[in-house]
């Protein structure tokens, strides 16, 4: 930031709860994510300060409904979301100090931040000393799941289902996630899509176990495509994913059959082996007939499809029919969406559908921002 830092601003009305400041980190293996709450009397921080930064918020107007366990009427105002990459990590403490977030949007330092993920222990005496605010430190995995729970209890249009078919999201209510059996979100399988994969089964408010995870993540699909193209960018990834086609590089069944292999149902077009057809290619061929456009189509379709089998096994395990898919990976990629979902389709046969929400990269630090109304700053303690 070149500019002078902003704040002092204004004197906080509405005080949030237990010295706490209203903002909230989650410090995780390849981003850090900023929530923060402002108040309506709040001036919003300039632009050139969140201009790299800034990712989406939930608006006043957005239909954000009051949640009476929460000391403090969010309603009223807005919470804004901001991503740092874990290359430009140290930066996020200078943008809370610089902005004064820790400030509660008044003259005087709050005594702690929540922080969550794995950053707030690698992280919490840097940040402290630069800070001077105790950085609380937020079990993830409860925070993630209250995070999510908030969203889904009172965000209408917060999740929604993709249509593969139609290429299109189809939004729910409030309303419309919950189980008729249950009147509630629960049960449901959390699949958290970050650099890694953790799996959780959820039955309530704050009843949850982690039944599984998987080192083949958001950040295997990124460092492949990274390693096996000259990509740098995410945003292309999105480009590249609708001009490629993964059945240059990929074995289709119908490869290896000559058509369908139909006595155990399997379609001509089905991927027997990803990437295969690299594998199986002759040695005197030249390097790279195969663009990346095609690698990465290919290595989207292969952890996705991987993602959505685990995810459809754990759920069948664990007796739960809705899965919902969170994580990075997920945001504003509409082909892993349609991937994920056509994946636990296939294997559920039509029983279990793909649920995701919008603000799925936030859930960790809205969790951690909300968990710490009800405490005094003390350290977690994890199951
Ligand atoms: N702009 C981007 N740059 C890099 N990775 C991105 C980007 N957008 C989405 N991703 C995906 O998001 C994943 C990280 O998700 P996230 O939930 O933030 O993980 P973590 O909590 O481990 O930091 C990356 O591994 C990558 O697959
Ligand atoms: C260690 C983690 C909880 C960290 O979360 P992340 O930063 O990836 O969102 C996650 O990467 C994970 O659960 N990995 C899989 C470990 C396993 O094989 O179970």
């Amino acid at each position: 930031m070149t500019e002078p830092p902003i704040g002092p601003l204004v004197v906080l009305e509405k005080k949030w709860p237990n010295n706490l400041a209203p903002v909230a980190v989650d410090i995780g293996g390849s981003f850090t994510k900023i929530v923060y709450w402002r108040p309506p009397y709040a001036p919003t921080l300039p632009e050139y300060v969140v201009r790299d930064f800034k990712d989406s918020f939930f608006s006043a107007s957005a239909p954000l409904k009051p949640d009476p366990s929460l000391a403090v009427d969010i309603s009223e105002g807005s919470l804004r979301f901001l991503k740092f990459p874990s290359s430009r990590n140290v930066e996020f403490i200078d943008f809370i100090r610089d902005t004064k977030l820790h400030h509660a949007w008044g003259e005087n330092k709050m005594k702690t931040i929540c922080a969550t993920g794995g950053g707030a222990y690698k992280y919490k005496e840097l940040a402290e000393e630069r800070l001077g605010t105790v950085f609380t430190q937020k079990d993830e995995m409860k925070c993630l799941v209250k995070g999510l729970n908030f969203c889904l209890n009172h965000v209408d249009r917060e999740a929604f289902h993709y249509n593969f078919e139609e290429d299109k999201e189809e939004f729910l209510s409030v309303d419309q996630i919950k189980s008729t059996e249950t009147n509630s979100p629960f049960p449901y399988l959390l699949v958290n899509i970050g650099s890694g994969i953790s799996i959780l089964k959820v039955e309530g408010e704050n009843k949850f176990e982690r039944v599984s995870g998987s080192s083949l993540g958001g950040g295997t699909f990124w460092g492949l495509a990274k390693a096996l193209t000259d990509i740098k960018n995410f945003d292309e990834v999105r480009e590249l994913s609708q001009s490629g086609d993964n059945r240059n590089v990929d074995l289709l069944v119908g490869d290896i059959y000559g058509g369908d292999y139909s006595t155990l149902g399997l379609k001509a077009e089905l991927i027997a082996s990803s990437f295969g057809k690299i594998a199986v290619k002759r040695e005197d061929a030249p390097p790279s007939d195969y663009n990346k456009a095609d690698v990465i189509k290919s290595l989207l379709f292969m952890i996705s499809n991987n993602i959505g089998q685990i995810a459809y096994l754990n759920a069948q395990t664990c007796g739960v029919e809705k899965i919902i898919f969170t994580g990075g990976f997920l945001q504003d990629n509409s082909y892993v969406w349609s991937r994920l979902s056509y994946a636990v389709q296939f294997w559920s046969v039509g029983k279990m559908k793909a649920t995701f929400v919008q603000h799925n990269s936030y859930l960790g630090s809205l969790g951690a921002l909300f968990s710490g109304q009800n405490d005094k700053g003390t350290k977690e303690k994890t199951k």
